[in-house]
């Protein structure tokens, strides 16, 4: 099965007189195949925007290969165009437009017949307001017409940068919908994000990059699977001498402010038997399963520390300026955000 999205090796660098060399994404691989849902994770700062840009043809990497279906990327790109719908960073449009005329607009200039604008209004549950200015749009609306915008081209594969951003519960949960409708009509999608809960929700399969750099990937349930410590939690009256007693029988417990915890256990019963046996019941004994939430932490190493303030910035840390540190073109302003590929 040939891969909708491949990265192998990226590396882009960024450089300014003020903050030196930064390395933005450092030897960074992605697979997407058809079909997924494709979770991209990481911390703020950590180059998912970057990577995306990278592959849409909207910065130059400095090292790397890409493609997207099948083309490579930036080369080819043109050839794969009107196959592959994109937001990267949220889309600007005009707040005295309607949607309806917005998406008019873009159809003409993309080619794409007028009839898809209804098609796809009533594909993100735009249409009874479709004919509403789009200033007088919750932002969660306008996220659903910069989805619609994309969707135009009825597009094999679907890129979304951080689609949930800013949104409220009930917001998220209309684009978790969403995007779960359009990968059951065969949308391979690649969404980025930091709201670990929404993408442990919505997504297959899930790549987490941290300071630039891979650190898991595969599907959502075999990287969770690869941090279950076989962990439960064990509530009884006795906690301190329930401890003592399943450490001397060779298991690893510890103690909480109301529970136990006890790792790598294999058989639950082995606990309730060590305990019952000395006059200790158990009222609770629950598997703990890793949440993807805390296999990020732990993979990104973005968990606080007790007295030290996190870094928002989760970028490699940047080189000292040099004197001859050049300028990025790439990062110049009125640079295309926001298009599609
Ligand atoms: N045009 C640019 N010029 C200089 N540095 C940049 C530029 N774009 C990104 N960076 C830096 O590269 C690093 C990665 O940024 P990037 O936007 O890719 O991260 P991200 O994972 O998308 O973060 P967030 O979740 O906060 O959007 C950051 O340190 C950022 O400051």
């Amino acid at each position: 099965m040939s891969a909708v999205i491949e990265i192998e090796g990226l590396r882009k660098t960024f450089h300014s007189l003020r903050h030196g060399r930064r390395v933005a994404v450092d030897g960074f691989d992605l697979l997407v195949e058809p079909g997924q849902i494709h979770g991209f994770l990481g911390p703020n700062g950590s180059g998912k925007t970057t990577t995306l840009r990278a592959l849409l043809g909207l910065v130059r990497a400095d090292a790397g290969r890409m493609t997207v279906l099948g083309a490579r990327s930036p080369e080819q790109l043109p050839q794969v165009s009107g196959r592959v719908g994109a937001i990267v960073e949220s889309p600007q449009f005009f707040g005295n437009f309607t949607a309806h005329r917005t998406l008019r607009l873009l159809a003409r200039a993309g080619g794409v017949p007028v009839s898809r604008v209804d098609e796809v209004l009533t594909q993100v549950g735009l249409y009874d307001r479709g004919h509403e200015r789009v200033k007088g749009y919750s932002l969660g609306m306008k996220q659903r017409l910069a989805v619609a915008s994309a969707l135009l081209k009825d597009p094999e594969l679907l890129i979304l940068d951080e689609p949930a951003n800013g949104l409220d519960p009930a917001g998220i949960r209309e684009m978790r919908d969403l995007m779960r409708s359009l990968a059951a009509a065969g949308v391979t999608v690649l969404v980025s994000s930091h709201i670990l809960a929404e993408i442990q929700l919505i997504c297959d399969h899930v790549t987490i990059i941290s300071r630039g750099r891979r650190v898991a990937a595969g599907r959502v349930d075999e990287v969770l699977a690869g941090f279950d410590r076989h962990e439960f939690l064990v509530r009884v009256a006795e906690p301190a001498r329930a401890v003592e007693l399943l450490g001397a029988a060779g298991l690893a417990a510890t103690a909480h402010d109301d529970h136990l915890t006890v790792a790598e256990v294999t058989d639950p019963t082995v606990v309730s038997r060590t305990l019952g046996e000395q006059g200790i019941w158990v009222s609770e004994l629950t598997p703990l399963r890793p949440d993807l939430e805390s296999v990020f932490l732990e993979l990104t190493g973005t968990a606080g520390h007790p007295g030290v303030p996190r870094q928002v910035d989760d970028s490699v840390l940047p080189d000292r300026p040099t004197p001859d540190a050049t300028i990025d073109l790439d990062a110049g302003v009125g640079e295309t955000r926001g298009v599609d590929a």
